[in-house]
């Protein structure tokens, strides 16, 4: 078996502090290579001035060869913060009103990744097959056929792909798209995702579509399909049934005093929507005066890139919210809305996803979304919790069976939490049948296997 090299700007570190991986490209990539093992190359994390940068930090877990970099300051400002996170991000998100593009930003994007290239370059063995992962690395594939790189090279987006008339307004969206036709294998999260991709490359006159999922272009040909990420299904179920008899899960049902839990946990991100969420519960508190003093929200929601100006905003937009929801609904005896910015280790939350009767899963836009997954794999069989998802979540297009909102719509999700939290036992294990049928049909492990079983049989035509 040939060995595999993923590269992804972020890695979760083997630091046994026990600090939690907030964010769903780390937790998925981390199960799938410890069952095969092989070498993760990615960002440390640190930054430094230019001087300073040394050789890659190489560690050992498991079956996991670690090759870490530092990235310079500059380096961390133009490219992660600035290029990845405040053009590609938003845009990707349908969020051309965020974006803030700059030339600098998108010189320092180009510059990282021809580093990563060169960082990669002395590792690199004759039968090496590489899994590129995201969006902060689309050019990468370019930069190492540039020096002369001819192994298998793959490619997985984690986010959406938008729609032409939104992707083709980024400046340089020719360069990023090129880019792309570098690798061989490319993976996006759905068939939408893929058909969008495939509509921009026919829109700006790039290759030629040779059937649903290859291309040529030039001298070479790609595949493009779609790869759903899945998670450690059976892990899960076994992680959640584990929880009952802990101490948080004890503190956690004293705390409720018989009222009913609904759970959201989310990075603290403005694409997960999380001020439409919480208008949406409000909505519903007010218009059901029944179920107040009944539930409680739990939402979750580590900070996540607060260096970028937009999430800065965006959590002291939700901060604000919770507190004014809380001081106008709550009673000296019941808040609405317990509002925690800690990221929790995935013990805790699947205890916690199990015990809750509603999950509110409402991204305005999700490449995937595996907390939804999650949570349906933590529910009790017997008398399982409802999944209400956005349908502009990716896990919406396997999850048919859950109940599917748009986000956008706060009084058709109110309505529809009312609706969930009142479903007869017997609708609610249908539905998470059906769901969970689709988890255990496609895990992580399945997705590993698909994606990379089609880029080790993938052989150029010269
Ligand atoms: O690395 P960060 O900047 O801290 O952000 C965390 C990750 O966020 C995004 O996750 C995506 O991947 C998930 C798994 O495929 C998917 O379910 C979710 O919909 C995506 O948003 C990002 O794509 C990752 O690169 C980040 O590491
Ligand atoms: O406090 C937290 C919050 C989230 N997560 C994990 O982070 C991932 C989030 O992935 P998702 O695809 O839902 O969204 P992303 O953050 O990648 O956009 C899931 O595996 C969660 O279990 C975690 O471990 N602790």
């Amino acid at each position: 078996m040939s060995r595999l090299i993923v590269v992804s700007n972020r890695v979760p570190i083997p630091d046994k502090t026990g600090t939690a991986p907030a964010g769903g490209l780390a937790v998925a990539l981390q199960s799938a290579l410890e069952a095969r093992g092989g070498l993760w190359l990615g960002w440390s994390g640190q930054s430094c001035a230019e001087d300073r940068i040394g050789p890659l930090q190489m560690l050992r877990d498991g079956n996991i060869d670690y090759a870490l970099t530092d990235l310079t300051e500059r380096d961390v400002e133009e490219y992660y913060q600035g290029f990845a996170n405040r053009v590609l991000w938003p845009i990707c998100h349908y969020r051309l009103d965020l974006a803030e593009y700059g030339r600098r930003e998108m010189a320092g994007y180009f510059r990282v990744n021809r580093f990563f290239a060169s960082r990669l370059l002395p590792l690199i063995g004759e039968n090496d097959l590489f899994w590129i992962h995201d969006y902060h690395l689309i050019p990468l594939a370019a930069e190492l056929r540039r020096q002369g790189v001819k192994n298998r090279i793959g490619f997985f987006l984690h986010i959406p792909w938008p729609a032409p008339d939104v992707f083709l307004a980024m400046p340089v969206h020719e360069e990023i798209l090129s880019s792309l036709t570098a690798y061989d294998v490319l993976g996006f999260q759905t068939e939408h995702d893929r058909e969008n991709f495939a509509a921009c490359l026919a829109r700006q006159g790039l290759g030629n579509r040779l059937d649903k999922a290859h291309f040529a272009l030039g001298s070479r040909t790609f595949t493009a399909r779609p790869y759903p990420i899945g998670i450690e299904t059976n892990e899960f179920v076994t992680l959640a049934q584990r929880a009952a008899g802990t101490t948080l899960h004890k503190r956690m049902l004293d705390s409720l005093d018989g009222k009913g839990l609904i759970i959201g946990v989310d990075r603290l991100d403005y694409s997960k929507g999380i001020t439409q969420r919480i208008d949406a519960f409000e909505t519903f508190l007010k218009r059901n005066p029944d179920s107040q003093r009944k539930v409680a929200l739990l939402q979750i929601t580590p900070k996540s890139r607060s260096e970028v100006p937009e999430y800065e905003a965006m959590q002291r937009a939700v901060a604000e919210q919770a507190g004014r929801v809380n001081g106008a609904l709550g009673t000296v005896d019941w808040v609405p809305i317990r509002y925690i910015n800690r990221s929790l280790r995935r013990p805790a939350l699947a205890g916690l996803y199990r015990m809750a009767k509603l999950a509110l899963v409402t991204p305005l836009r999700d490449g995937m979304n595996l907390v939804a997954k999650e949570f349906v794999a933590a529910q009790n069989e017997a008398d399982p919790g409802v999944l209400l998802l956005s349908r502009f979540a990716g896990a919406a297009h396997e999850l048919k069976d859950a109940v599917l909102v748009n986000p956008y719509d706060v009084e058709g999700t109110a309505d529809a939490i009312a609706r969930s939290l009142t479903m007869p036992l017997e609708e609610r294990r249908d539905r998470w049948k059906s769901m969970m049928n689709a988890l255990r049909a496609n895990d992580v492990f399945t997705w590993c296997d698909t994606f990379l079983g089609d880029l080790s049989r993938y052989e150029q035509v010269e």
